[in-house]
């Protein structure tokens, strides 16, 4: 089943057309890594994706629904995004935070699962804001799986991460995904791992989907890795 379709999608900020015509699909079950170089429209994309960027042409079929006709808060119910932490973050610790998007979500999944599964017992009763960068990061992804989404889409969600982390992080995205059959659709300046957790990659390239195939597509028609494709296909 088709949880994405993407077609013919323009978006400009004035005079800078960033996505000039993109078309793109996901599945059920599949993580699809979006690369490209700074500016060229990632982060538009996933955002016209979360359903909270507007776009000037063209469709975004979220469900099999059109967005531009739909009931977004329908639509919203399915997906969990991470977003940047709102002021509020900064009066909570990260364990009463944990609870209350529980509530939110209503989520089965119980705290002291995701404390564990994410390392976080040593946060527990830290505020949010008085924690680092990557574990603030670490934080907004258990968040977000707590709500078991059908679609997770993830911002450069690796950055700013130390390697255990990562590796931990990649490890909860595959379980989650084989558990749920959950599409992940996330952005990565990280090669190495579109080339060892991603089903497809979408290069990014003057605002269109320059490339759109499967990983180990790529591989096989010759180039040794995902990185090499990458500065091969892109110039600076
Ligand atoms: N709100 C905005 N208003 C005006 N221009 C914007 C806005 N958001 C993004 N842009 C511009 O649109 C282009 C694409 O930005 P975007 O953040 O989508 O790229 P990206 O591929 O995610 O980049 P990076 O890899 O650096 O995160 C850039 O030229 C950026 O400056």
């Amino acid at each position: 089943m088709n949880i994405v379709e993407v077609h013919n999608l323009e978006k400009s900020y004035g005079s800078n057309q960033v996505l000039r015509g993109l078309n793109f699909q996901a599945q059920a079950g599949e993580i699809i890594g979006v690369i490209g170089k700074n500016g060229a429209g990632k982060s538009t994309f996933l955002e016209i994706l979360m359903t909270i960027k507007e776009y000037d042409a063209g469709h975004v079929v979220l469900f099999q629904k059109d967005i531009q006709k739909s009931n977004l808060e329908q639509i919203r119910k399915q997906i969990s995004v991470v977003l940047q932490p709102t002021q509020f973050y900064k009066t909570l610790k990260v364990e009463e935070l944990l609870k209350l998007f529980k509530a939110y979500y209503q989520s089965n999944i119980e705290i002291h699962q995701i404390i564990k599964d994410f390392q976080l017992e040593p946060h527990r009763k830290k505020y949010f804001d008085k924690l680092s960068g990557g574990w603030k990061q670490i934080v907004s992804l258990a968040i977000a799986f707590l709500s078991d989404p059908k679609l997770l889409i993830l911002d450069e969600p690796t950055t700013g991460l130390d390697p255990h982390m990562r590796n931990m992080l990649w490890t909860y995205i595959t379980n989650y995904n084989s558990r749920t059959d959950g599409t992940v659709i996330l952005t990565t300046h990280n090669m190495e791992e579109i080339e060892m957790y991603c089903d497809k990659v979408m290069l990014i390239n003057n605002g269109i989907n320059e490339v759109f195939d499967t990983t180990s597509g790529i591989l096989a028609s010759g180039f040794p890795s995902v990185h090499e494709f990458y500065l091969q296909k892109v110039s600076i």
